[in-house]
């Protein structure tokens, strides 16, 4: 039903978009025992905290600027088949340090794989710079410091994730200050994890023009008229939702009431094989169990390139494919 739809992504962490196969075949490479984070060619984790270790050790298999490569254009090229004109990757400079090749490699690499995929399917990309929250404020802001520097153009944003329960959105606000004052878009992962406050702490102390997640907001019916008002889109996740346990269904899923509320809402997979999702299954799902008809996804689709990190141009090109 939504196979031939225009899709557009502006929530996906690189990492975490990892097929449970490509895992497999990079763990032989470097010689990983995966037994502890994959079982019967899935991802085994039963709670956040068990999801960011399976992550990290997915993430982990990826050690030089082509497996960067590789991973990039595996992801794209698949959404650019299920149809996506536009994805933002979140991306962590801390990997790169991490697996020891450094963030410049970790980003050239990425780069790579994006070109790769722009070539076979005119998909286009940009990278959101993530600061890890639980690595703590100071971590946060080298990461912000270090999209401020703009080390590669493809590098558009700045983003906040991990485990939202650490810290106050306001122990972040000097990263955001750089990221902003750098001309960075600003977004921010609030309202998944965490309930209303956080979304509200998120819009006072940061001022995003997105928020990653944000459901939560439906807590509070006044912070929900306030993101109506302003008109923050919400980078809304809902399969990952359904499985980190922030709603028990998608009968109970605020999607449909916040688009109803005049939220801009977008559709977006966060770590999709991680939630037994995919881009092309959140439109699906949308259709099927919200109630969301052709035009009404293509018009988040709409919303997402028009709350995109990119250029106006660029902005102008990807809205006349609709
Ligand atoms: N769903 C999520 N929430 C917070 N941090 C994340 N990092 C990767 N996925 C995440
Ligand atoms: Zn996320």
């Amino acid at each position: 039903m939504t196979a031939s739809l225009p899709k557009a992504e502006l929530h996906c962490h690189i990492e975490g978009a990892t097929p449970p196969a490509l895992a497999l075949s990079q763990a032989h490479r470097y010689g990983v025992d995966t037994s502890a984070f994959i079982r019967d060619g899935a991802y085994v984790w039963h709670d956040f905290t068990s999801f960011v270790a399976a992550y990290d050790a997915t993430a982990n298999l990826f050690r030089t600027e082509e497996d960067y490569a590789l991973l990039a254009e595996t992801y794209l090229g698949g959404i650019a088949a299920a149809g996506a004109i536009y994805g933002e990757l979140i991306v962590s400079p801390d990997q790169g340090e991490a697996v020891g090749i450094g963030a410049d490699a970790y980003v050239r690499g990425l780069a790579e794989g994006a070109a790769r995929a722009k070539a076979r399917s005119g998909i286009e990309t940009r990278f959101i710079v993530v600061g890890i929250r639980h690595f703590g404020p100071e971590r946060v802001v080298k990461a912000a410091e270090y999209a401020a520097r703009k080390p590669h153009p493809l590098i558009t944003g700045f983003n906040l994730a991990g485990e939202e329960r650490m810290h106050r959105v306001a122990d972040f606000s000097r990263a955001f200050d750089i990221a902003r004052d750098a001309g960075l878009g600003i977004t921010i992962h609030a309202g998944e994890l965490s309930g209303a406050f956080s979304v509200r702490d998120a819009l006072d102390h940061v001022r995003p023009s997105r928020i990653s997640h944000g459901v939560r907001a439906i807590e509070d019916a006044d912070l929900v008229r306030r993101l109506a008002g302003e008109g923050v889109v919400l980078e809304v996740c809902p399969g990952s939702n359904i499985a980190l346990g922030v709603f028990p269904d998608f009968a109970s899923h605020p999607l449909r009431t916040l688009w109803q509320a005049g939220v801009r809402v977008t559709l977006n997979s966060d770590d999709p094989p991680f939630f037994h999702t995919s881009l092309a299954r959140e439109y699906e799902v949308a259709a099927t169990e919200m109630g969301f008809s052709g035009a009404e996804l293509v018009a988040m689709t709409r919303t997402a390139i028009e709350a995109a990190f990119v250029d106006a141009p660029t902005r102008e090109k990807l809205l006349a494919r609709l």
